[in-house]
């Protein structure tokens, strides 16, 4: 986080970044132009707005957009939160005034900066949670495969810490876990909005373990790990190796069991399998309760289709689905993959989604995948060849056109082609956060249905990298 005298260079090319992004409407745009930074305050930035209105804005239809930009602009994972100071409306320059360059608000004096803190750290703390809210249990389909790690996340949100402590949910990629991590903390702070909630993937809390240590700020990482009431730790296999890391964890895991906080952890492994975890790490691990999710059955994988089409508004044939869901068996990301491509195929070609087309537009999406092997590095090299661009620039801090464009395709194949984390797929992408690479995916999953270059793109692109695959690189 810059000093705060940089901060107001950073928020306006955060600005530019958002409003590049198409992400935030015309009249909405507004309301970005009437905020103000006041300052930085533990990775916290905070934000003045003229009016309840504005605010609520930026914390519910800009939240996602602005984390993004400010990530992006920053370079580093940024939360913030928003304060009301009624004097701005009356001080923003909202109609450009040159005759009285006077009235532009004066920058906030240090006692100012403080006390937006305060009134700010309330709304910060509800920030630091950073749930997607698209992940709760409203929209999380229960099968047999599921059913059991699903009552036993509902009864840790309900009773956090009284049910099962830790609660360690494993099993394969795109399985769930993730999401039912989110709906724990969606729940716990629904039925309770004073519970303080906090989730990280194990590959966040590595880079934000090593930045403490290098900054010199342990006392604010420990702070931020163990003053909460339930601690959500994705992907806990990455700390694998990582002995400083999990010395950390470790003393974390210890501190919120003892004061008796919540916490609950995913993992691709059963504790007995993660190699690289010493046995006092392993044992605690098995302390509360072990469920694992599984491949979803058919009729799970025809229902999860289904809640997907109606969130989104979408029109389509129960055949339909079931022709997707029975081609795709394995992974939960790649089935929701498949429906975007067929939606986006008959969207650009205002054709109704049927099965022919279903059939048509899968054809080499859905391929004997055994013995592939899609790494990071093919998809990469891939679309660099493509957009003729180098992998070098593809990594680069470079924003142009054609570079963005090729950077967001390949991370969005990263994430829908191999098991690659968003942090880690940030990582390859010059130590890029992973809210860019999950702006990236959704951009582009949106594109796809828009414009028909975009599309052309991603499946010439695909091919490309399966044939490769298949055929040995
Ligand atoms: N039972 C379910 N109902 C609805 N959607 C689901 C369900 N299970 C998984 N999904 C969706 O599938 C996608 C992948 O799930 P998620 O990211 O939670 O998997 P994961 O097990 O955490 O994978 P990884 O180990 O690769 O991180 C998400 O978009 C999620 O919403």
């Amino acid at each position: 986080m810059p000093e705060n005298d940089d901060i107001t260079d950073v928020w306006a090319r955060a600005v530019d970044i958002l409003t590049e992004s198409g992400d935030i409407g015309g009249a909405q745009r507004a309301f970005i132009r009437l905020t103000r930074p006041l300052g930085a305050v533990d990775g916290t930035l905070l934000l003045a707005v003229p009016s309840d209105f504005a605010k609520d804005f930026l914390e519910t239809r800009a939240r996602v957009a602005l984390t993004e930009a400010l990530t992006e602009a920053f370079g580093a994972a940024v939360r913030f939160a928003v304060t009301v100071d009624p004097t701005l409306e009356e001080t923003s320059p909202r109609v450009p005034s040159a005759e009285t360059p006077d009235d532009a608000p004066a920058p906030p004096t240090p006692q100012e900066t403080r006390a937006a803190a305060r009134r700010a750290s309330a709304v910060a703390e509800a920030d630091a949670a950073r749930l997607n809210p698209k992940y709760t249990f409203e929209t999380f389909v229960i099968g047999s495969s599921n059913r059991f790690a699903h009552a036993a996340a509902t009864a840790v949100a309900e009773s956090p810490a009284r049910a099962y402590n830790p609660l360690f949910i494993y099993g394969g990629s795109g399985l769930g876990k993730t999401h039912l991590l989110h709906a724990i903390g969606h729940y716990a702070r629904s039925l309770d909005p004073s519970v303080r909630v906090r989730y990280v993937n194990s590959e966040e809390f590595t880079n934000d373990f090593i930045n403490s240590i290098r900054d010199d700020k342990a006392e604010a990482f420990q702070r931020r790990y163990r003053e909460v009431d339930v601690l959500l730790i994705d992907d806990i296999q990455f700390l694998q190796g990582k002995e400083q890391t999990m010395e950390e964890f470790f003393h974390t895991f210890n501190t919120l069991h003892n004061a008796n906080k919540q916490v609950v952890i995913t993992s691709d492994l059963a504790p007995k399998q993660l190699n690289g975890f010493e046995d006092r790490m392993r044992s605690r691990f098995e302390w509360g309760l072990l469920t694992d999710v599984q491949p979803p059955d058919l009729e799970t994988r025809i229902a999860i289709l289904r809640k997907k089409a109606n969130n989104e508004n979408l029109e389509i044939d129960d055949a339909v689905l079931s022709y997707i869901a029975s081609r795709i068996s394995t992974n939960i990301r790649e089935l929701e993959g498949a429906l975007i491509r067929v939606t986006a195929f008959a969207n650009l070609n205002r054709q109704p989604v049927d099965e022919s087309l279903a059939v048509m537009v899968l054809k080499d999406f859905i391929t004997d995948t055994d013995g592939e092997d899609i790494t990071p590095t093919l998809i990469m090299g891939q679309t660099a060849d493509y957009f003729s661009v180098s992998i070098d620039a593809l990594c680069s801090a470079d924003r142009s056109r054609v570079l963005v464009n090729a950077r967001q395709i390949a991370m969005y194949l990263c994430r829908e082609l191999t098991e690659l984390s968003l942090p880690k797929i940030g990582q390859l992408f010059g130590g890029r956060d992973h809210t860019t690479v999950m702006h990236a995916n959704r951009k582009i999953r949106e594109q796809m249905a828009e414009k028909r270059s975009t599309f052309n793109q991603v499946t010439e692109l695909t091919n490309r990298i399966k044939q490769k695959a298949r055929t040995g690189g």
